[in-house]
């Protein structure tokens, strides 16, 4: 059974070295340079490769840029012999052992293995032919995820192992909404296959947001998501030849080529999934007014405070949310998605599928998975036309992003369940969320990726002043 020590007890101190260096230059790293990472938890496994010693550190990150200034960051590692430069390797560091080549465990086939062993899904029987032509998907993402095409699975076409990169004591909306969704028999999701949790005592939860802990003992529960629990990877079903959105979307705008037909329907399934939510979700709580105008109100003070090129609209903006606090009807939230956009939207021969259920990752952790309105989901897919439009190139760029968002609108209208709101308001709010998620928008790549900044600028322009 795996364990869990103070990371003093865990790898040489010249691996926390190694990963303050390393850590800062990862894609799913939050925060950038100016955040401070320490070694806080390891989590030790029987090792069923044998040949390697695998050890996941749970990493404690404190910096300003951070959501709530403290997120914990799962770096699995592979600690091998000096001349082992297997996938994943980072560096030989010299420990008072002698010499050890140190690999992400996320990238390493003895890292996923140990992963699928411990989550129970080896059966029983750690046989590397289950970690035989994995790879690492490519390109920007939060977390690590691994293809794993000898993984059986119910379609036949293998799993794929998602390597949480920021965890948190408590339900993961990644494992509890999939889970859901395939219990209640939907398949407009990849099938949840199972999770691997790791047990945090309460006082280590609690300790979490102050000083380091001294917790010596956990035990490892398998797919079971529960109070006090932190889940570290969810493997899911695959699948095959899939086209993602966003790609999908861009390819189309940079060709001229309409949109429609698939944002329609993408608008249908996304209706679905909120109808099915509503059954196999427990019902969130009546919409607070006034609570959720003012989180509105902070995320404008966030953007502008990152964006002051965007101070002067703060005027227009705050009337936008007057308007809406106005018009707020009684209304019950419900469970969404959270961070709805092309990229995380799968198109293969049998339609869409819809993935990431973790919520936005600049949002903080506490946030994510919280009952909302689900016109925020509809409000991230109408501004995600508009990404497809600007970063595909299309030739008439207004013209193909509103024809995609109508279309989406109106497949999404046809099928959702009622909202409780006369289309005037329904209007407002979604204008209000297509708002909230550009100015979300702007603060996300002026971290990430300053060159894409002015795609959500531009969009809150537009909102503010409908004849653009
Ligand atoms: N079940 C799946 N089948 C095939 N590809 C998948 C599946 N789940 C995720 N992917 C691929 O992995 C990428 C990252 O997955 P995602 O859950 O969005 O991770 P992240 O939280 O890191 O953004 C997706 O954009 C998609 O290309
Ligand atoms: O996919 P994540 O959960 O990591 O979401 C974050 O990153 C997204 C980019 O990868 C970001 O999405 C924004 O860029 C997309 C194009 O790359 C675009 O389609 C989306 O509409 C836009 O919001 C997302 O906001 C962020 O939370």
């Amino acid at each position: 059974m795996p364990a869990v020590r103070p990371a003093a007890q865990g790898p040489d101190p010249s691996v926390g070295d190694l990963l303050a260096a390393w850590l800062p230059g990862r894609r799913w790293f939050p925060g950038g340079h100016g955040v401070r990472a320490e070694p806080w938890l390891a989590v030790t496994f029987d090792d069923p490769a044998a040949a390697a010693d695998v050890v996941v550190l749970l990493v404690r990150l404190v910096g300003g840029s951070l959501p709530g200034g403290r997120m914990v960051a799962q770096v699995p590692l592979v600690l091998g012999p000096p001349g082992d430069h297997g996938p994943g390797f980072i560096a030989v560091v010299r420990t008072a052992a002698g010499d050890v080549a140190v690999h992400d465990g996320a990238a390493h086939p003895a890292g996923w293995l140990t992963m699928l062993h411990a989550m129970g899904a080896t059966g029983g029987r750690p046989d590397d032919a289950l970690v035989a032509g994995g790879r690492v998907v490519a390109g920007e993402q939060s977390n690590t995820s691994v293809l794993l095409p000898g993984v059986p699975a119910p379609g036949g076409a293998g799993a794929i192992l998602k390597v949480l990169r920021t965890v948190a004591p408590g339900p993961h909306p990644d494992v509890v909404v999939p889970q859901a969704l395939t219990r209640a028999g939907w398949d407009g999701v990849p099938r949840f296959l199972g999770a691997l949790e790791v047990e945090t005592p309460p006082s280590v939860a609690l300790r979490q947001a102050q000083e380091p802990p001294v917790e010596t003992t956990t035990r490892f529960r398998q797919a079971q998501p529960a109070g006090g629990s932190t889940a570290l990877a969810i493997l899911s079903e695959l699948v095959p030849d899939a086209d993602d959105g966003f790609e999908l979307a861009c390819d189309h705008a940079r060709r001229g080529e309409s949109f429609a037909h698939l944002a329609a329907d993408l608008g249908r399934v996304v209706a679905e999934l909120h109808a099915v939510l509503r059954q196999a979700m427990p019902p969130g709580p009546p919409l607070d007014p006034e609570a959720f105008v003012a989180a509105l109100r902070r995320r404008v003070a966030t953007a502008v405070a990152e964006a002051p090129s965007l101070a002067p609209r703060a005027p227009q903006v705050a009337d936008l949310l007057d308007d809406l606090h106005r018009r707020l009807p009684p209304l019950r939230l419900q469970t969404i998605h959270g961070d709805l956009h092309l990229g995380q939207a799968l198109h293969g021969p049998s339609g869409w599928r819809l993935l990431d259920f973790e919520g936005e990752p600049q949002r903080p952790v506490a946030e994510r998975g919280a009952p909302d309105l689900p016109l925020r989901d509809v409000a991230g897919m109408v501004r995600s036309f508009d990404y497809a439009a600007a970063v595909g190139g299309a030739p008439d760029r207004p013209g193909w992003r509103a024809e995609a968002a109508h279309a989406f609108l109106a497949g999404y209208r046809a099928s959702a369940p009622p909202s409780g709101m006369d289309p005037p308001t329904a209007d407002v709010v979604l204008r209000a969320l297509v708002l909230d998620k550009a100015l979300y928008e702007v603060v996300y790549e002026t971290r990430q990726r300053p060159d894409w900044a002015h795609i959500p600028l531009a969009a809150v322009d537009r909102v503010l002043d409908r004849t653009r």
